[in-house]
């Protein structure tokens, strides 16, 4: 059985807007295993980003509460001081951001800045450092180590520079892997390589890695398991097979549904009914998705839904699923 690397227990993360704290992820637990993918999907605004980035404490804390517990080589993240998460940051857990030019230090060379983070966490030697960073960029796929070292991040292209972001990640082999929209800032065939050095550097290193995206093309590449997010709660966990082949939730099956298939054509595309609400607006009480699929009767949702195992490692909240149907008509085959 896979060792936990990262257990997020009851985690509810609430933003102060004006004077009330809106919670932008509402009782989310989950854990994340040693080599392994674990995506959460949602579409924007759904609260995925809220949750990666409380796990590494980067929200401001005079506008921002965290209620739970993230738990990380047996200590609350929550609750440590700055200077305890900057010794987690970075060493025991990297972090991948969606674009890699705002992530790297436009006046520094890559070389120097992969040497940056051994500065911190390690006591290499001069030398050791520069070996350390030439068998790094080797690692990431970088063509000529040694030239790219002396290279700043805009004489680099988007990729390359993606794959530095993700040589500083992995520096000191870190446990865990954040990596939030790791290939939205690039075209389609850069994403393919970074997804398969990814999932290569997961396997290599053993390293859990955290996924968060609202591609479901990057979680079908990359995610062993997939926890589905909507309005701030988990609706929808399974690993990635079943939730492709027996999405159950609506709001699952309706993302699923609004990916173009090759195999049959449709004229139109299914569109998923109205937008996530504002936090402000968020419905708090009751099956959170029930105003975009109106057309299930109102008897039908729970009132109070939790997240409940319908088969084996198969999660999902809500009764509505079992009335679910597409008002447009049927599924794809
Ligand atoms: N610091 C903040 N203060 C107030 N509201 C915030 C803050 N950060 C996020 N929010 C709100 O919380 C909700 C969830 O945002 P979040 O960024 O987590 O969504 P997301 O699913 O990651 O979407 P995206 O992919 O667009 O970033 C949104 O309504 C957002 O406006």
């Amino acid at each position: 059985m896979k060792r936990s690397v990262l257990q997020i227990e009851s985690l509810r993360v609430s933003f102060r807007i004006q004077d009330e704290y809106y919670a932008a992820v509402d009782d989310v637990s989950l854990t994340v295993h040693e080599n392994e993918v674990l995506a959460i999907v949602g579409e924007s605004g759904c609260g995925k980003s809220a949750l990666a980035l409380s796990i590494i404490g980067l929200h401001p804390p005079e506008r921002t509460k965290l209620e739970g517990a993230v738990v990380f080589k047996g200590k609350n993240l929550l609750t440590q001081s700055v200077q305890a998460l900057n010794q987690i940051r970075g060493k025991d857990i990297g972090m991948i951001f969606q674009d890699p030019l705002t992530a790297l230090n436009p006046l520094m060379t890559v070389g120097k800045q992969i040497e940056e983070s051994m500065d911190y966490h390690t006591t290499l030697s001069t030398a050791e450092k520069r070996n350390r960073t030439l068998e790094l960029l080797e690692h990431v796929g970088i063509p000529n180590p040694s030239q790219t070292y002396d290279r700043y991040p805009h004489e680099l292209s988007g990729g390359m520079r993606q794959r530095i972001v993700i040589a500083i990640a992995i520096t000191c082999n870190p446990a865990l892997l954040i990596a939030d929209e790791p290939t939205t800032a690039l075209d389609v065939t850069i994403q393919a390589q970074i997804i398969r050095l990814l999932k290569n550097l997961q396997q290599q290193l053993n390293t859990g890695i955290l996924l968060i995206t609202h591609d479901l093309g990057v979680v079908a590449e990359m995610a062993d398991r997939v926890a589905v997010m909507y309005a701030g709660e988990i609706v929808e966990l399974a690993d990635v097979h079943t939730l492709f082949t027996r999405p159950l939730h609506p709001y699952t099956r309706s993302l699923l549904q609004s990916i173009p298939s090759l195999q049959t054509p449709k004229e139109t595309l299914h569109v998923i009914q109205g937008i996530v609400p504002p936090l402000t607006k968020l419905p708090r009480t009751g099956c959170r998705f029930r105003s975009r699929i109106s057309w299930i009767h109102e008897s039908k949702h729970e009132p109070h839904p939790i997240l409940r195992e319908v088969e084996p490692n198969h999660w999902v909240r809500c009764t509505c699923y079992q009335h679910f149907y597409f008002p447009d008509g049927g599924e794809k085959a």
